[in-house]
Order: C-alpha cells, then structure tokens, then sequence
C-alpha cells in the first residue's frame, strides 16, 4: 500500500480530470492553453514600445503613434486578461463538479467493507475540501506557471538582444531565487498532502462528535471530545507551521534575489548610461523586460505553492477513484475465480465451456440456500465456518443463537454487502455471484436493526424504495404499521423528520423502516430484530402484518426474542459459527438443548436447568427478558 504521505501521481489526474474524462471541456482546455500562451505577448511588446516612446522623446521625434499603439497594446492586454480569467475560472468550476460527482458516484457504491475500514469524515472531506482545492490549481495554478515561463524566457531572449552583459548580471542573482523555488517545490507536496490528512482526519473525529453528541453530553464527556477533535486541529496546524516555515525562508530570498538583480542592474546599466556606451531607453526597456522575468518569478512561486497543495488534494481524489466499486470488485474477483479455474482445468486436460450450472437437486429450488459458508470480517476471527441451511418459498424463517453469532452477518451475506471467503449461497438456486448486485437487491427488502431513517420528509423516506408509489399506497403503508397517526401532523406526509429521523421515537422509526420495506417491491424479506424497538402491541400487529404480507413472500427473520418467532415455519439455531439444530420452536425444544436453555431464560419454557452450558440454573422468569444469550 502506498505510505500516507507520498506524492501521488497528482499531474496524469489532473489531466485525466481536465481533459480525458471531460469532452464538452476540451475546448476549454484548448481556450485555456492558448491564452496562456498568448498572454506573455503584451508584457514582451510593452517594453519595446516604451522604449520607442523614451528614444522618441530624446530624439524629438512625433509620439502620438507609439503612444497610441501602447494604449491599445494595455487596453487590449485587460480585455484579454477577462476572457482568460473567464475561461479558466469555468474550466475549473466544470472539472470541480465533475470529480465531485465522480467522487459522490463512487462514494455511494463502494464496497460496504470499505465503509467498514474507512472513516466516514475523511471520506467527506475529500469530496468538499479536496475539490475545493483542485479549483485553484486550475484557475490560478497549472496555466500561470506556464504564462510566467513564456513570459520569463521571452524576456530572457529579448534582454539578450537589448545588452547580455547586463542579462548576465541579472541572472546571476535570478538563479538563486529560482533554486529556492525549487527547494521548496520539492517539500511542499508532501507536507501539503500530511496536512489534508489530518485535516480528514479532524472531520472524521468532528463527525463522530456529531454522531453521538446526546451520549457525549450525558457522559460530560464534551471537553475529552473537544480535546480530540482539536488535537487533529493542532496536527493540521503544525503540518501547516512546517509549510510556512519554508515558505518564509523562500520567500524573502525570492524577493531578496529580485532586489539585487534590479540594483545591479541600476547600477551597471546607469554607469554605461552615464559613460554613453548603452541608451537610456535600452536601460528603461531592459527594466521594464527585468520586471517581465522577476514578476513570474513571484507569480511562478504563488503558483507553484498553489499546484503542489492542489495536487496533494488530487491525489486524495485519485485514490478514492480508484477503490473499484462493488460491482467492479465482484466482477474482478469473478475473473480470477474464473481464470484459476481455467488454469487447473488446463491442467487437468480439460476446458470448461460454460460456467457450472448448480442443481443436485432437481425439484423447485429453496429460495435461500446456503451450502458450507465460511465468512471472517476484514483481518477478524471467522464469524462463519461451514453453515449450511435453506429457506423454502413462502416460509417464515427465524435465525436466532447467541449475540455476535453471526445472526445479521447471514442476513448481510444475503444481501451480498460481503462476499463469503467459501461456500455458495444460492438464491432461487442461482449462486449470487453469477447475478449483479441490482437484480439480486431488487427480490429483496429490509428492515435493519438500527432502522436508518434519512434527513428528509415522510415521503421521502417511504419513496426511498419505491420512487413511484402512489399517496395513497404511502398512507395506507403508515397505516398498516400502526403509524397513521403521523398523517394528522398538519405537514402530513411532507412533514421533515429532521436528521436522521430525530423527530420520531426509536419505534417509530422502526416502524416507519418496516412501511419503507414493505412498500418496496419484493420477494424476499430480511427483518433483523424488526421489532426491538416496539411495545408489545405493536410487536404484535407487525407479525400480523408480516402473516398477512401475501403469499409469495418470503421472510428471513433475526430475532433475539424468541416469543416473535415461535410460530416461524422454521426457526435456525446459530452457535459457534455453525448451524446447531433447524426445526420448529416444538421440535426444537425437544431437539435442541441450546434453544431450550434460551427458551427457558426468557419464560417460554420451564426448564431451570442449562443442559448445555451448565449456567445459572435459574433463569429470570420475565418473558422476553435478555441475558447472555440475547
Ligand atoms: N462490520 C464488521 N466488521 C468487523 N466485524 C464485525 C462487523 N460486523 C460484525 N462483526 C463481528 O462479527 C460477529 C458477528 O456479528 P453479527 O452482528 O452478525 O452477530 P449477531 O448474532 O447478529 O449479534 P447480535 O445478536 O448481538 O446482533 C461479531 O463478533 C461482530 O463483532
């Protein structure tokens, strides 16, 4: 992996952004490098002219036509100056909000274990700060530095014409101004590029603070977290002191060197003014083109500062770019599967022409079959080894076992957010490899366990799943989830949940992920505790609700407390990374001595003893109370 702080290949973006990904752009591109090339003619002609005019004076010859034409020349020189800045400034807009929504576009289908590794508010600043950046490297950085180079050997050219003694002179102390530049290029991508980091890693910390700022408050924790986020704060600065300090050493000895060459050649240039061997308007000219290699030289410092710091941010952009989403992952992922097959049937003396087709079974596929999954989260102990099981069409199926079995982590490997590390699972007896996210996702629906509800309206939220629902379908959904209550708010359903749903209550939210779910067209139905959140009334109308969803429909159900499930059509008993038992809650508590000793710390059984564990032989006798099985 490539160390945090190295430079990036910043440049073949920034012309990857600019100009392959941008066709409408090219012509700006092509505007832009033209002004930028055309720019340095006025500065060039200006001198001359001025000298024409200082020689004319002498010579008592008619000024009225040089003046005129260094009139236009500067009049000509601002018009031109407009349209570049123009051209430019919307150059740089148009790149800005293509790699924005580049960024967005690939933020939003990475690959969900990148969100699991990755800090959210570094991601975030990526996509605000680090775009922001890249504006001024086009509209201030990569074109200036090439006007101030044409501009500075342009005048370098003419000065040599005008008195190379004199240019001699100057350029012995130009040089050291330029190998100051130089130094200072060479650190400031590096540095610049420490400190966006650690100014993602500031938005990451804030954005945690954010997160969870009532529990912070409770806990009298708001000092301790503004320490953290500040600390990230303090890293930023220093990273930025590290900047200014070598821009304080090159920028004064720029200045420095800029000041000498001009009194060198005040001094050398008035001496042979004064003993007749140079003219005094050569002497005004060759100021004038000193001022045209001096200025860029400024001009090039600013620029450069700008391109290496904007580089640095591309390079965060360009990483981010290139995290191969979801889809590209499985694709790839796909291949080398596909190609190490070939490789071993090559070797074996036979070719695979077509991709195996699974069907040991030759009746109606479950919908749902897991065969043998192993499954470990990044660089985490396995979570999964060798489950197998099915869920039959139409069936009600419950996952329950232990907390952290691995309970939500079946329901995630359905949905394909994770691949499984072995093991097939098969969905209406396709492996979900063969199928795209998008056909897979759209047979299914869910209701996860934190029940995320967006910053929006009502509508919005119910619309989430199924953009073309009609209003009445909407109220009819709130209604059915026991939330039509929600409808007598004057805002009705436009009414805004605030963020993150902060206007409803924990069950309302769950409630409302329920009517989200349900609305969205599905076949198959994921619940993961769906309805922890909800009183015994409602729990109660939403299994209802669940039994009468229609036939056809199939549900995978996580749940923790057990009197939701007894009447599943199967219930599957996690344990130890594995299946321990399937059946039916009446089978299962004569089979199962795992699910009798949950059963029983929850009230639904009588049976104090723990025959599997050997714990507590006294459960507490509270129906739906949780220990350490849930
Ligand atoms: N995104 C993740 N990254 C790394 N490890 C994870 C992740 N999600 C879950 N785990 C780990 O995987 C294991 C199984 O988690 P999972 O959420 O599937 O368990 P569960 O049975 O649903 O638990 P609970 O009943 O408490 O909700 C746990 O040890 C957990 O720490």
């Amino acid at each position: 992996m490539k160390r945090a702080a190295e430079p990036g290949p910043g440049l073949r973006t920034l012309w990857a952004l600019t100009w392959e990904r941008g066709n409408g752009r090219r012509r700006l591109v092509v505007l832009g490098c033209l002004t930028s090339l055309l720019a340095p003619v006025f500065p060039l002609l200006q001198p001359l002219i001025v000298r024409d005019i200082v020689e004319g004076a002498g010579a008592e010859r008619a000024l009225l036509a040089p003046v005129l034409l260094l009139a236009a020349v500067t009049l000509s020189e601002a018009v031109f100056t407009g349209v570049q800045v123009y051209l430019l400034k919307r150059l740089a807009e148009s790149t800005v909000v293509d790699t924005r929504q580049a960024l967005i576009r690939r933020l939003l289908r990475l690959p969900v274990v990148e969100y699991d590794r990755r800090r959210l508010g570094d991601l975030i600043s990526r996509l605000s700060t680090d775009t922001s950046l890249l504006r001024s490297v086009i509209s201030n950085g990569v074109f200036d530095i090439i006007s101030a180079v044409l501009l500075g050997a342009g005048s370098v050219v003419v000065l040599a014409f005008i008195d190379p003694l004199l240019l001699a002179v100057t350029l012995s102390s130009v040089l050291l101004a330029a190998v100051a530049l130089w130094a200072l290029m060479s650190s400031l991508r590096r540095i610049s590029r420490t400190a966006q980091e650690h100014v993602g890693r500031m938005t990451a910390e804030f954005e945690r603070a954010l997160h969870g700022v009532r529990t912070i408050r409770v806990f009298d924790a708001t000092e301790r977290e503004y320490a953290r986020v500040a600390s990230r704060a303090d890293d930023a600065y220093r990273a930025g002191l590290q900047l200014s300090r070598r821009e304080a050493v090159v920028q004064p000895a720029v200045t420095t060197s800029i000041q000498i060459a001009i009194f060198m050649v005040l001094l050398v240039g008035g001496y042979r003014v004064s003993e007749g061997s140079m003219a005094l308007g050569d002497l005004v000219a060759f100021l004038l083109y000193l001022f045209s290699v001096v200025l860029p030289l400024n001009q090039a410092s600013r620029a450069i500062t700008t391109v290496q710091v904007g580089l640095a941010a591309i390079d965060r952009s360009a990483e981010v770019l290139s995290i191969p989403t979801e889809q590209e992952a499985a694709e790839a992922a796909r291949a080398a599967e596909n190609a190490s097959e070939a490789r071993a049937a090559l070797a074996g003396g036979r070719l695979r022409t077509a991709p195996a087709v699974i069907t040991d079974d030759p009746g109606p596929h479950p919908l749902v079959e897991f065969r043998d999954v192993g499954f470990r989260y990044f660089g985490g102990p396995p979570v999964l080894s060798g489950t197998s099981f099915t869920v039959p069409r139409g069936s009600r199926t419950a996952v329950v076992g232990p907390s952290g079995g691995g309970k939500s982590t079946i329901l995630a490997l359905i949905a394909r957010f994770y691949e499984p590390g072995s093991g097939t699972i098969r969905v209406d007896g396709q492996d979900i490899r063969e199928m795209s996210h998008e056909s897979l996702r759209a047979r299914l629906s869910m209701v996860e366990q934190d029940a995320p509800v967006f910053a929006g309206s009502l509508r919005e939220n119910l619309r989430l799943g199924a953009p073309d629902a009609s209003e009445d379908a909407l109220r009819s959904a709130l209604r059915d989830v026991e939330l039509g209550a929600l409808l007598d708010h004057p805002d009705g359903l436009d009414r805004d949940l605030g963020d993150a749903g902060v206007v409803l209550s924990g069950g309302q939210r769950q409630r409302l992920a329920w009517a989200r779910a349900l609305l969205h067209d599905h076949e198959l139905l994921l619940l993961d505790e769906p309805t922890s959140s909800v009183d015994a009334e409602t729990e109660w109308s939403l299994q209802r609700l669940l039994s009468s969803c229609g036939i056809g429909t199939t549900t995978v159900m996580v749940a923790h407390r057990l009197a939701t499930v007894v009447d599943s059509d199967q219930i599957i008993v996690l344990d130890g990374g594995g299946v321990a038992a399937v059946g039916t809650h009446e089978s299962l508590l004569r089979d199962s001595p795992l699910y009798r000793t949950l059963a029983a710390y929850q009230g639904l059984v009588d049976d104090r003893t723990d025959p599997v564990r050997g714990l507590a032989a006294e459960p507490p006798s509270r129906a739906g109370a949780q220990g350490a099985y849930g």
